[in-house]
C-alpha cells in the first residue's frame, strides 16, 4: 500500500481550479519531486498533504486513512519550506529541537537527538550558534535537521534549495539524497528547477494547469516526454508538426526517420539537440542544408543554433567541443531515429 495518496483531489480558489481530480501515490522510502511552471499547482499539491488546505473533492490518504479529519500537527509529515522559517531567536539546537518540544519530549531525549540530527547535517558543533550567523547553506541545514528531528513518515519540501547559488545546490542536493537513501526517507519535494528535480528523485512529477502531465523516472521523463507541453517544460524547441506515416515523418526538416510503433498521422515531432548529427556540405553530402547561427558553451559541449538554408524553423543541435562549427559555417544536419521522438499530440499543441 502507498504511504500517501492523492484520490481525484479537487482544490478550487473562486472559479480557478488550483489542482484538478489529481490521483498520486507515493510508496514508503520513495523520494518523488513534483516539478512544473509557476502557477500549475504544486505548493497547493503540498499543501493539501499537509492539512494546510482542504480539498474541494477528492481523499488524501496516509498510510490508507483518510486525514480530513486530521488536523496538521496530527499528520505526521515534516515541512521544510524555501526561507527556511528558523526562528531567529533562538539557537541552533533550540531550532532542531523544536518539534520534539511540542511533543513533550524530555530535555535529554531532546538533546541526543539534536546532536544526533546535527551530526547527520554535517553540523556536529553548531548547536550553540545564532541562526543569523550561519550562511545560506547551513541554515538549509538546519532547517532540513528540525524538518527530520519529529522522524516525520513523510517529508515535504517547498523549493528547499530555492533561495542557494547554482553550486551550492547542486551539491546539496547529492548529499540529500544520499542522506534520505540512507534514513529510509519518504519525501515529496516541490521545485520548479528541473535539475534539482532530476538530481533529487527516484520519481518526477510533472504538473502543468493543475493536472499531473506525467509522471516517471527522472531517464523515462527526460527521454520520452509524454506530450509536447512536458518536452518545451524541460528545455526542448525542436517541435515541429509532421504527419506520420509506418516509420517516416514527414516534417518542415524533411522526412525523418521514425521508430516502429510511433503514434501516425497527424502529429508533433521532436528532435533531441544530441541527435542532429552535423556533417560537412561537400560533394555527395546529404541531409538538412544549414548555415550556424550561433553556439553556447556549455562545459564540454557546445549548443549550436542552426538556420536551414530552406526557411525551416531554426534547428537546436548539440555537439562536442572538438567537432563544433564555426559560427555562420555552411553544414548539413542528419537525424537519427533514437532522437526523433513522435508526440502524441496534434500539431499546433
Ligand atoms: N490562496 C489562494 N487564493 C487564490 N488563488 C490561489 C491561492 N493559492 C494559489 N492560488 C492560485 O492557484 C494556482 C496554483 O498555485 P500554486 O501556488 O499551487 O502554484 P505553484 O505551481 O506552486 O507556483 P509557484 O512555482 O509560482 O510557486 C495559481 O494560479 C495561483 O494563483
Amino acid at each position: 500500500m502507498a504511504l500517501l495518496t492523492l484520490d481525484g483531489v479537487t482544490v478550487r480558489f473562486g472559479s480557478h481550479t488550483a489542482l484538478d481530480a489529481v490521483r498520486l501515490d507515493v510508496a514508503e522510502h520513495e523520494i518523488v519531486s513534483v516539478l512544473g511552471p509557476s502557477g500549475s499547482g504544486k505548493s497547493t499539491l503540498l499543501r493539501v498533504v499537509a492539512g494546510l488546505g482542504a480539498p474541494d473533492a477528492g481523499r488524501v490518504l496516509l498510510d490508507g486513512a483518510d486525514q480530513a479529519a486530521v488536523p496538521v500537527h496530527r499528520r505526521g509529515v515534516g515541512l521544510m519550506f524555501q526561507d527556511h522559517q528558523l526562528f531567529p531567536q533562538r539557537d541552533v539546537a533550540g531550532n532542531v529541537a523544536f518539534g520534539l518540544r511540542m511533543r513533550g519530549a524530555s530535555r535529554a531525549d531532546q538533546a541526543a537527538r539534536v546532536a544526533e540530527l546535527l551530526d547527520l547535517v554535517g553540523l556536529p558543533d553548531a548547536g550553540g550558534r545564532a541562526v543569523a550567523a550561519l550562511s545560506g547553506g547551513e541554515q538549509q541545514r538546519v532547517a532540513l535537521a528540525r524538518a527530520l528531528a519529529p522522524r516525520p513518515r513523510l517529508l515535504m519540501l517547498d523549493e528547499p534549495l530555492g533561495q542557494l547559488d547554482r553550486g551550492l545546490r547542486e551539491r546539496l542536493v547529492v548529499e540529500l539524497r544520499a542522506l534520505f537513501n540512507r534514513l529510509g526517507t519518504t519525501v515529496l519535494a516541490v521545485t520548479h528547477d528541473q535539475g534539482e528535480a532530476f538530481a533529487l528523485a527516484d520519481r518526477v512529477v510533472v504538473m502543468g494547469g493543475g493536472r499531473i502531465a506525467q509522471t516517471g523516472t527522472p531517464a523515462d521523463v527526460w527521454q520520452r516526454p509524454a506530450s509536447a507541453f512536458v518536452a518545451r517544460f524541460l528545455g526542448f524547441d525542436n517541435l515541429v508538426p509532421a504527419t506520420v506515416s509506418g516509420e517516416v515523418a514527414d516534417t518542415p526538416w524533411g522526412k525523418l526517420p521514425v521508430a516502429p510503433g510511433s503514434p501516425q498521422g497527424e502529429r508533433t515531432v521532436l528532435v533531441r539537440p544530441a541527435g542532429v548529427r552535423l556533417a560537412g556540405t561537400g560533394e555527395g553530402a546529404e541531409g538538412l542544408r544549414c548555415t550556424v547561427g550561433a553556439r553556447t558553451f556549455r562545459g564540454s559541449r557546445v549548443a549550436v543554433l542552426l538556420r536551414p538554408e530552406d526557411g525551416s524553423p531554426p534547428l537546436d543541435a548539440e555537439c562536442a567541443l572538438a567537432e563544433a562549427p564555426a559560427e555562420g559555417a555552411a553544414v548539413s544536419a542528419a537525424f537519427g531515429p533514437a532522437d526523433v521522438l513522435v508526440l502524441p499530440d496534434a500539431p499546433g499543441r
